[in-house]
Formats: structure tokens, sequence, C-alpha cells
């Protein structure tokens, strides 16, 4: 066994370990990078990247499918050929992950270690069982990866998750997807609309990241416009037959019991930080029920056991904080800078939450959900709910994407503006616009007096904006639409 020594250690080298390796290295010349997988980061590898470009195909085939509204008419059928599909989800997602790897060698090859890490006491990690690593400070940033109840595995070799999906060089004819969360709607719309039989099958009525029961509502009920999503299921059994899986479920609506066969069950039903290969018990940590280290969201410093401040920092998917790519990098970051700094700490700057899912209509939430707001703020009467549709919205009308609606929250007598959940065409941007409002204390009044183009989306949000003002007693109610910059509203 190889014995070494070092300043810093970081555990994984997805996105927040590389943004943990920059910030110490500033700080320390000793920083070492440990990997146990496959180097090139879960985001660009099976993440955000791949899935997106999936989703880029399933809406191509759709615009292509929905063009007779417009008076435009596609002669001969829409084919998806499923093998061009995945080759070009594969080329450009390797691309991402080459530019990745290609920065990688930035970092010297004697400070990467290839091998799955565990600690063998506070200061100590063996790494694949070659080498012994001290270290002074330690960063956890070893992400997350997929889990699933186990009566799933009767499916066998047919049980699969999202990291499955980007490995297929051809679509299958059919997949049941088991957890309506951010993944199972997002690839199970794309698989729907790239011509994939499928079925979403959830439990306790949850969908997407929606706390607010109106745009849950209207949003299980635009999605069951395209395909058949169950928030509720109830599935009696699920069983292997050949090369096949075959479901039993109450079909939604009209409680027939139904059979049907599937090449896949891909499982999207949560995902669990890669905290229990660690050996944490010889980390003398604090652990919480999960068996993940307590920590401070703004140092992101770990607690012994005592309840002293530890040595090691956990970044990322592994904290199960927020696990989205920008909080891996800002979160990396900070705990980097601050291993390299301990005992001396700085507090980060940490982003409003901000949540995008990138179905169609798209998903966002911004800053907290209105239950947590009337617990921050002291009952329900200290918050204000401004509401507004994008079925009648002018440029949604125009672009024939007029489905979706929004709440936004502020808070009463300062009229601050305090989060929102948002449902509806190109959300993404809107979304942003909102998060950055709020990054900036912005009161409601002011986000109205900032300036809105004709004819745009976001005039929508400005009907959502003044109805807000309205339950603030900030500003008359709109009874008429208004139409003093065209029918934008
Ligand atoms: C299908 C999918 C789609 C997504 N889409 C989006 C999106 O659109 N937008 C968004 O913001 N987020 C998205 N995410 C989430 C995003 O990908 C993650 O939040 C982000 O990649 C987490 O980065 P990380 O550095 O914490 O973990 P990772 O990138 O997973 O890095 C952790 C690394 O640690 C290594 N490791 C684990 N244990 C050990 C050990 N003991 N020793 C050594 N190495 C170890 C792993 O091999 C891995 O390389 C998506 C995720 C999935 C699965
Ligand atoms: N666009 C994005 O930003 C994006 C995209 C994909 C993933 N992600 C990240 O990845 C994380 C994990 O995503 P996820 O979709 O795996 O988790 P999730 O927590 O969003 O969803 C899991 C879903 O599975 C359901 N479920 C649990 N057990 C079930 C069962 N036995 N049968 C049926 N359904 C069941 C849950 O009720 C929930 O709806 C997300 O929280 C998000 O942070 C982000």
């Amino acid at each position: 066994m190889q014995e070494r020594d070092v300043d810093i250690a970081i555990i994984g080298a997805g996105t927040a370990g590389l943004s943990a390796w920059h910030a110490a290295r500033k700080q320390s010349p000793s920083v070492v990078l440990i990997e146990g997988g496959q180097y090139g980061t879960t985001c660009a590898r099976v993440g955000c990247m791949p899935s997106k470009l999936l989703i880029a195909a399933a809406d191509a085939a759709h615009h292509a499918r929905d063009t007779a509204g417009f008076g435009v008419q596609v002669r001969g059928a829409i084919e998806i050929d499923g093998r061009a599909v995945m080759e070009r989800v594969k080329r450009e997602r390797d691309g991402f992950v080459n530019s990745v790897l290609k920065s990688m060698q930035r970092i010297d090859e004697a400070d990467r270690l290839q091998g799955h890490a565990r600690f063998e006491g506070p200061h100590t990690l063996i790494v694949g069982d070659h080498t012994r690593l001290r270290a002074r400070n330690i960063v956890i940033a070893t992400g997350m990866r997929p889990t699933w109840p186990a009566f799933f595995e009767v499916a066998g070799d047919r049980l699969i998750v999202s990291d499955d999906v980007f490995a297929w060089d051809d679509l299958p004819a059919s997949v049941a997807v088991f957890g309506p969360g951010v993944i199972g709607l997002e690839l199970g719309q794309a698989l729907h609309r790239l011509d994939v039989r499928l079925r979403v099958f959830g439990v306790s009525g949850s969908l997407g990241p929606f706390q607010d029961e109106a745009l849950r509502d209207y949003a299980d009920r635009t999605f069951n416009e395209d395909f058949y999503v169950d928030p509720s299921a109830k599935v009696e059994s699920i069983a292997r037959d050949g090369e096949q899986v075959v479901i039993t479920f109450l079909e939604r609506g009209t409680g027939k019991r139904l059979t049907e066969r599937f090449d896949y069950l891909l499982a999207a039903t949560g995902r669990r930080p890669n905290v229990d290969k660690l050996d944490l018990g010889r980390a003398d940590l604090a652990l919480n029920d999960k068996g993940v280290p307590y920590f401070n969201r703004f140092t992101l410093q770990c607690r012994n056991a005592d309840d002293s401040p530890s040595h090691i920092f956990i970044a990322g998917d592994a904290n199960q904080e927020l696990p989205l790519l920008h909080e891996a990098s800002t979160a990396g970051r900070i705990a980097g800078d601050n291993a390299g700094r301990y005992p001396e700490l700085r507090a980060g700057k940490r982003n409003t939450p901000l949540t995008i899912v990138f179905t169609d209509p798209q998903m966002a939430t911004v800053g907290a959900s209105r239950a947590e707001l009337e617990q921050r703020h002291g009952g329900h009467e200290c918050i204000a709910t401004g509401e507004a549709s994008f079925e009648d919205q002018g440029r949604a009308k125009v672009i024939r994407e007029n489905r979706g609606m929004m709440r936004l929250y502020a808070e009463h007598g300062s009229g601050r503006f305090l989060g929102a959940e948002l449902f509806g065409p190109r959300i993404e941007h809107m979304a942003h616009l909102l998060a950055w409002s709020l990054e900036q204390n912005m009161g409601v009044s002011r986000m109205l007096e900032m300036p809105f183009y004709h004819p745009v989306l976001e005039e929508g949000l400005r009907s959502g904006l003044r109805d807000l003002n309205t339950k603030l007693l900030q500003g008359p109610a709109i009874v008429d639409r208004c139409m003093e910059c065209g029918p934008g509203d």
C-alpha cells in the first residue's frame, strides 16, 4: 500500500469536486482529487446534458406533428429513426464529456488518484486498496445514485435507471416509468414524443417539483392530454415474462384492471447520496437519520459527533440539499475554499433556490414554497398570492403554446417578492428574471416598473405581478385586460 500525505483531499471528480479542487488549489499547492468511477461528471455523462439532448429530439418530433393548427400541412408521416436519435444524443454527449476531460488535463496527473475512497480515520482515506492518504482537510463530493424499491427487482435486467437510457443504441417500443418526479417527467414525455409507448406511475400524488396544489392539478391535467401519468397509481403487480415486464394496474379514471407488457421498467423513484460506502463511522462525524453528515450550508463544514466543528466539508448532491448542477458548482467552490482556509472559514453566498424542469410546458420553482413562507413569515395572513394564466396570453396564443399558470408570493406590508411556482411556455427565462429579482430583494411594485417588451411571454408574468400587487393592496385591480400596449397580458 502506497503511503501519501496531502494538505487537502477531495473525494469525487464531479462538478462539485472539480469546483472544490480549483478553489482549494488557490489556497494550497497540495490538493488531491480522487475519483472512484468514470471521469466526465454526472451532468455531462448521464445527467443534464444527455437528458436535454433527448428532449430536444422529442421537441423536434412534436413540432413537426403540430403544424396543422398554423395552417401548415406536413405531407406524409413523421417518422422517428430511433438509432439516429440515440446516435446524436451520444455523439453530442460525448462532446460535452470530452470538454470536461480536456479541462481536467489542467490538473496535474500527480494530483489525481483513481479508486474508491473510504475513511480509515478522521484524517485518513484508503483509496482503491492501493493508497493510504493522510489529509489535513477533506471535501466529500461523491454525488448521488438512483434508488428504487426492492420489489422492482423482479424485472431483472429489464429494470433500468436514467443512466441506462443514454446507453441505448435504439429506442425501445415501450417503457413503464415509475416516479413522476423531475427525471420521470422529463424522460417520460420525451420518450412518448419519440413514439415509445409509455405509462408513468407515481405514489403519493406528487408531480415534479410543485408544492402548490393548483399548479400540480393543472400540470397533471395538461400532461395527461399528452401521455398517461397517474401520480397516485394503483399498481397491483410487476412480473417478468421473457424479455418483457408485465404490469397489472387499475387504470386512472376508469378503475379498470389492465395488464400491459413493457420492454423496460424505468425506475425514476429518486436518488440517494453516495455516502453509505465511505465508512463515515470512522470519520467521527455527526450523521442525520439518512447517514448524511450534518453541515452548515454557508460554509459546507461538517460537525463532529461531539458537535465540535470538523475539518471535513461536504458539497454537491452528496449533501442532499439541492441536487442541482449550479448548486453543486457553488457549494463545491465554497467547500474547497474553506478546506484550504480551515480553521479560518468564510461564509459563502448561496443563491436563491431555483428549479427548472424541461418538460413541455416547463415547470419551475423560485425561492420558497408558499407553505415554507407561511412558516417563516408567521402564518398565511403574512403572505399574498398573485396568479395569472397563460391560456389567454397574447404571445402564448400567437405561438399556440397558451397553456399554463403561475402563482407568485410576496410579503404583506413590505411588498417584498418572495417566490413563485410556474408552469407554462419557456418558463426557464421568466424563472431567471424572478430569481434575479429575489436576489436583489425587489418589491413587487419595483418589479412592475421594469420594462416589458411587446408582445412577449413576460407580459404574462406582468399580469401575475399586477395581481400580486393588488393582493398586497398596493395597486388597483386589473378588471379589464390591459390594452395600453396591445393584447399582451
Ligand atoms: C437524468 C438527470 C438529469 C439532470 N438534469 C439536470 C438539469 O437539467 N439541471 C440541473 O441543474 N441538474 C440536473 N441534474 C442533476 C445534476 O446532474 C447534479 O446535481 C450534478 O451533476 C451533481 O454534481 P456532483 O458533483 O455533486 O456529483 P457527480 O457529478 O455525480 O460527482 C460525484 C463523483 O464522485 C464519485 N464518487 C462517488 N463515491 C466515491 C468514492 N467513495 N470515492 C471516489 N469517488 C467517488 C462518482 O464516481 C462521481 O464521479 C440531473 C441529474 C440526472 C441524473
Ligand atoms: N431539470 C432539472 O433540473 C433536473 C432534471 C433531472 C434531475 N434533476 C435532479 O435529480 C434529482 C432526482 O430526480 P428524481 O426524478 O429521481 O427524484 P424526485 O424526487 O424528483 O422524484 C421521485 C419521484 O418518484 C416518486 N416515487 C417514489 N417511490 C415511488 C414508487 N415506489 N413508485 C412510483 N413512484 C415513486 C416520488 O413520489 C417522486 O414523484 C431531482 O431532485 C433534481 O434535483 C434535476
